[in-house]
């Protein structure tokens, strides 16, 4: 058997396309606006770099105006949370996003909760954490990662209920948020980590198997069940350099009957769901309701 690879790019432009419609619905309306993101960089980490030019293209694909503040790497958190306080208080802005990391002298968690609830579109507020926990989809916003890793099953023909899923990874912005939505699918949902002693044993009952533990190509094929759909959320680089994730490819791609791909597959996933956060959040700002 040879994995279906599963095409995050693309499925990521039909989800953009989608948005772009509804922006420009947005903007037509009496008071009516193009959504808007402020983008907040603290220092120059390389990847965080990569990322947040990928996300510029994507507004501009989907008709949100986006807008960069670049703050130097010794910023104080007083600084940042000004900022913070200035783009809470912007009508134009619906959504912001602070890159994380952050540098050391910078308390991650006082920033995120700075940030207006109804503007949270990374969706690591603890109102939108709250709000996924106790399945409420009216108050807060999905964290993007794990939402575009529930598309991206769907989009493979895969509905979760009465599934066996396992989430390798813990964090709060992709294992939890993830093990959450699974369940809230009404999968048969396992978190493992760096911590589990019998990995594979747990990953081979997976249906679906997520890999979100951040160390390159740690599943390999004999830890996959024969059939199953594996999503691979890592965003690793090699010995060489080299860009590539959680999963390793040629061995699982033997076993499992659809994969994701690094590149191409979660990453611009995310970023997809970000803007569709965006854009909600400015159909709630214009009193337009849930309507992505
Ligand atoms: N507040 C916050 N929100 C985030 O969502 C967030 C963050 N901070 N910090 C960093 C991580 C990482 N992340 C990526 C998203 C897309 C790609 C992406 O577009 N990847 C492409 C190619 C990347 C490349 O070529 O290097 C792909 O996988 O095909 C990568 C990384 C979002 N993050
Ligand atoms: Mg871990």
């Amino acid at each position: 058997m040879t994995a279906q690879i599963i095409d995050g790019k693309a499925l990521a432009r039909e989800i953009e396309a989608r948005a772009r419609k509804r922006s420009e619905e947005l903007a037509q309306l009496p008071g009516g606006r193009r959504p808007g993101l402020a983008v907040v960089l603290v220092g120059e980490d390389p990847a965080s770099c990569v990322y947040v030019r990928n996300k510029t293209r994507a507004c501009e694909r989907a008709g949100v105006s986006s807008r960069e503040y670049r703050l130097p790497a010794d910023t104080n958190q007083e600084a940042l949370l000004k900022l913070i306080g200035e783009l809470n208080a912007d009508p134009t802005v619906d959504g912001i996003l602070v890159q994380l990391p952050l540098p050391g002298q910078i308390r991650a968690s006082a920033v995120i909760e700075a940030i207006d609830p109804g503007k949270d579109v990374d969706g690591f507020h603890m109102l939108s954490a709250g709000a996924l926990l106790v399945g409420r989809r009216d108050e807060g916003f999905r964290p993007c990662t794990p939402a575009g890793v529930m598309k991206m099953l769907e989009s493979v023909g895969v509905n979760p209920e009465g599934l066996e899923a396992v989430v390798v990874g813990r964090s709060n912005i992709v294992g939890k948020p993830q093990a959450l939505m699974l369940l809230e699918d009404h999968a048969t949902v396992t978190v493992a980590h760096s911590r589990t002693p019998n990995l594979a044993e747990i990953t081979r009952r997976a249906d679906i198997l997520v890999a979100a533990a951040g160390r390159a190509r740690m599943i390999t094929g004999d830890m996959v069940k024969p059939g199953a759909v594996v999503i691979d959320v890592g965003m690793n680089r090699d010995e060489e350099g080299k860009l590539c994730g959680d999963v390793d490819e040629k061995s699982v791609s033997e076993v499992a009957r659809a994969l994701s791909p690094v590149p191409g597959g979660v990453g611009p996933m995310t970023i997809a769901m970000l803007i569709s956060n965006t854009v909600l959040a400015a159909e709630r700002h214009l009193g337009q309701g849930d309507t992505l």
